[in-house]
């Protein structure tokens, strides 16, 4: 017996290997939300809670080309970046998007989740690949999901403080995205965690406990996925940056240490309980 079809949303990552960010917090934050996921890998990292040690990246044909084959084939409703890796790759995704009708003023919403350094500080692109973001992709973006480090690197703004974050969100969206979403983890000496949403008119704040937990490793690509899987399921842009807002801090709350330093967000909390035996 065959099933009504999920929706679907493609990620445009690079593998950790740690499996705590990147393609695979993506794919499990898709299924978790009921999206199925599809790939377009960037890059593979060989990394864990150290730092990221070596990569390799993908030829940007290729990147380009798992786009298109999943596009033309399977369908899809949201699309979202993380890690780009090069301005070759860059070039290729934004024409890859265009090709398969994902970006801001298409028919799939276009996510782009400006990963620029793991939170080890590795950059996971160079001063080209800056350029080329702020070129090519936000331009291209129905969203951006900028951590303040990237909102910095981005705009030069250096957010202290939530009005601050106001202030980036205006200069960000000048950069071209329909819509930006702020993100506050950075901002440590505030008790609270509040990410805002700006559409060029209305600031929207999503508020949220600060959890006291070092293991926040793969929040931001749980937040930015999440958010995807929302506009996937058709939720309107406020609506699905609430609901990404409330899976990452769930996922937040039941982090877990693994390895030396940094453990990741967790998904587990989604699953349903087994049967007992
Ligand atoms: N300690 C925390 N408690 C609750 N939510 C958090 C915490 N740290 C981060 N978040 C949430 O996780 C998401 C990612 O935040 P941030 O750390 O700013 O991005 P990144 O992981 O890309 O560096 C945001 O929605 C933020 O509000
Ligand atoms: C492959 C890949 N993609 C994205 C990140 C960023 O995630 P974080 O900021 O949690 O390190 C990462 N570390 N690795």
């Amino acid at each position: 017996m065959s099933q009504a079809r999920p929706p679907a949303a493609l990620t445009i990552a690079g593998s950790d290997s740690g499996g705590a960010a990147g393609l695979q917090a993506d794919l499990r934050t898709f299924v978790t939300c009921g999206v199925h996921g599809l790939v377009a890998v960037t890059a593979v990292t060989v990394q864990n809670t150290l730092g990221v040690h070596d990569r390799t990246d993908i030829p940007a044909n290729i990147v380009a080309a798992q786009i298109e084959a999943v596009a033309d084939d399977m369908g899809l409703q949201a699309a979202k970046t993380g890690m780009l890796a090069s301005a070759e790759i860059i070039h290729a995704v934004a024409r890859a998007c265009d090709k398969a009708g994902i970006g801001r003023d298409a028919e799939v919403p276009f996510v782009v989740d400006p990963v620029a350094a793991s939170m080890h500080g590795h950059p996971l692109f160079d001063e080209a690949g800056l350029s080329a973001l702020r070129e090519e992709l936000l331009p291209r973006a129905t969203v951006v999901t900028p951590n303040l480090d990237e909102v910095r690197l981005l705009t030069g703004i250096d957010v202290t403080d939530r009005d601050r974050m106001r202030e980036a969100a205006v200069a960000l969206r000048d950069l071209g995205p329909r819509h930006v979403l702020v993100k506050s983890g950075h901002l440590v000496e505030d008790p609270e965690c509040v990410d805002v949403l700006y559409d060029g008119t209305t600031f929207t704040e999503l508020p949220g406990p600060r959890f006291a937990t070092p293991h926040t490793h793969g929040a931001g690509d749980a937040m930015a996925s999440a958010l995807t899987a929302g506009l996937a399921r058709g939720m309107e842009m406020a609506e699905a940056a609430k609901f990404g807002k409330w899976f990452v801090s769930n996922a937040v709350e039941h982090s877990y240490p693994m390895g030396a330093k940094v453990g990741p967000v967790s998904a587990f909390w989604r699953l349903a309980p087994e049967p007992s035996p």
